[in-house]
């Protein structure tokens, strides 16, 4: 029912993959992806180096708290997140990672929370490697699925590439611990929501947990090893594409075995006008993105 796409075929002109691409496009939001420039074993090092975060004290996880920054760089605890207003804080913890902008780039001094400098615990550069590397793969394969994206949804393959050079994207490490035992029917790993960005990379530990909700109310899960990947759209592409393409709600219930999953936010330039495409307003995607943040962090609302 979820398409799957050869990546490498579909980027050799398999009109049938850009068929697929069009239906996950437009009906159900959401791909899995197979045959990409990301092997299984490159997955596995960055798994088991969040894999050794995660099982760190809190007490070294809090020196890169994000709650601390006020921008989302670094550790964040289980609660800091509440994604659906109508469910509690999702009990996942995360950690993020995003854009490095060149040394000599004038936006470093904009203060703009979406390029924030990231944060690393001290000592463990491998960790800072295994990710930073990964993060540079997954903006790779990211930028080829929305090449044949732009494709499907007849635009030229190369549409979103300048939007693209200084993108707005965060690596994210989810770190699900087993459901815990006080958790009710309002606790989820990550409650239902839609990404609020472009295009979402997902890897993950290969433990089942993500569910996807049809049109009909009903939820499906979607499973994925490593070296295969899950796609879905968010909310600035379809507002973009007006409602063209379509970001489908997903959750995380969670279950008595812990998971990772590695979402890679793969968003465009601060300054895109990401307003629907027929119309004449503009709407920035940095200002969109960063509006939808402080809707999600405990920490940035105002009042808690
Ligand atoms: O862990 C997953 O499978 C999905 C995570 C997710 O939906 C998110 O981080 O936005
Ligand atoms: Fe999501």
């Amino acid at each position: 029912m979820i398409p799957e796409i050869d990546l490498k075929a579909a980027l050799s002109g398999d009109r049938g993959a850009l068929a697929q691409m069009r239906v996950a496009a437009e009906d159900i939001g959401f791909l899995t992806v197979k045959n990409t420039a990301v092997s299984a074993a490159d997955v596995e090092i960055a798994l088991r180096a969040y894999a050794t975060f995660f099982k760190l004290p809190a007490s070294v996880k809090q020196s890169v708290d994000m709650a601390q920054t006020g921008a989302n760089r670094g550790w964040g605890a289980s609660q800091a997140e509440q994604v659906d207003p109508e469910s509690n804080p999702d009990y996942k913890q995360v950690f993020d990672c995003g854009f490095e902008l060149a040394k000599d780039d004038p936006l470093r001094q904009s203060g703009l929370g979406v390029y924030a400098p990231n944060q690393w615990p001290q000592g463990m550069s491998e960790f800072k490697q295994a990710i930073t590397g990964y993060y540079d793969q997954a903006l790779t394969v990211s930028a080829q699925i929305l090449q044949l994206l732009a494709q499907a949804i007849g635009e030229d393959a190369d549409f979103f590439t300048d939007k693209f050079d200084k993108p707005m994207a965060l690596l994210r490490g989810n770190y699900y611990p087993p459901r815990p035992a006080w958790a009710g029917n309002k606790d989820f790993g990550i409650a239902e929501h839609t990404d609020y960005g472009c295009l979402t990379l997902l890897a993950t530990d290969g433990v089942p947990g993500l569910e996807v909700k049809l049109r009909d109310g009903r939820w499906i899960p979607v499973n994925a090893t490593p070296g295969t990947f899950i796609v879905n759209f968010g909310e600035m592409l379809q507002m973009w594409t007006e409602g063209r393409v379509v970001a489908t709600s997903h959750r995380v219930i969670g279950s008595k075995e812990e998971r990772l999953s590695i979402p890679m936010f793969y968003n465009p330039n601060y300054s895109t006008n990401v307003a629907p495409k027929g119309s004449d307003q503009v709407i920035l995607a940095g200002e969109h993105l960063t509006r939808r943040f402080d809707e999600t962090y405990v920490h940035l609302q105002s009042g808690t």
